[in-house]
Parts: structure tokens; sequence; C-alpha cells
């Protein structure tokens, strides 16, 4: 499995994971906004804890409790949503 750049594989092996941080709260909150819009489209959601300009994301699939290829996709899509 070719885990994407900058992401790590849960302890548990069941999940990527992967922290951003930005300038501030709106930042961190207007990301999570396009994440939320992208994931709907997908039909795929993160698992994710904000605090302030912390977002701390945690992909799995729950329906094969576990990574599949639609994590490493989400994955690869956050990354260019943070770089908008
Ligand atoms: C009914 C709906 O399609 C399913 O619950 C989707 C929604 N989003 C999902 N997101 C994630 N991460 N795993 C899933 O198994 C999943 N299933």
């Amino acid at each position: 499995m070719d885990i994407p750049q900058r992401w790590t594989k849960s302890a548990d092996g069941k999940a990527l994971e992967r922290r951003y941080e930005f300038a501030d709260f709106s930042e961190a909150f207007a990301f999570l906004t396009r994440v939320a819009m992208h994931a709907e489209k997908v039909d795929h959601h993160p698992e994710f804890t904000n605090v302030w300009n912390r977002v701390d994301f945690r992909l799995t699939s729950h329906d094969a409790d576990g990574i599949t290829e639609r994590d490493l996709k989400l994955a690869r899509a956050i990354g260019k949503l943070a770089e908008d």
C-alpha cells in the first residue's frame, strides 16, 4: 500500500493519520469546509478533530474496518485542498 506523503498509518493499522496547522481558526475551518464538501461528493468521510488552528485527520473505511483505496484517494484530495 502506497501511503501518501506526510501521512502515517495508525498504531492499529486501520487508518491514515495526519495533522495540519493553519494561521488561525478561520483558516482551519475554511479548510474543513472544503474537505466536508469533497467528502460529501465522494461519499467517503474523514474523522477529524479541530482545536483552534489545528486539524487532525484519521481516514479509515468503516465498512471495511481498515484502510482502502477510498482512504488513499481522500488523503490525496485533502492534501490538494490544503493548498487552496
Ligand atoms: C451510506 C453511506 O454511503 C456510507 O455510510 C458511507 C459514507 N461515508 C463513509 N466514510 C467512511 N470513512 N467509511 C465508510 O464506510 C463510509 N460509508
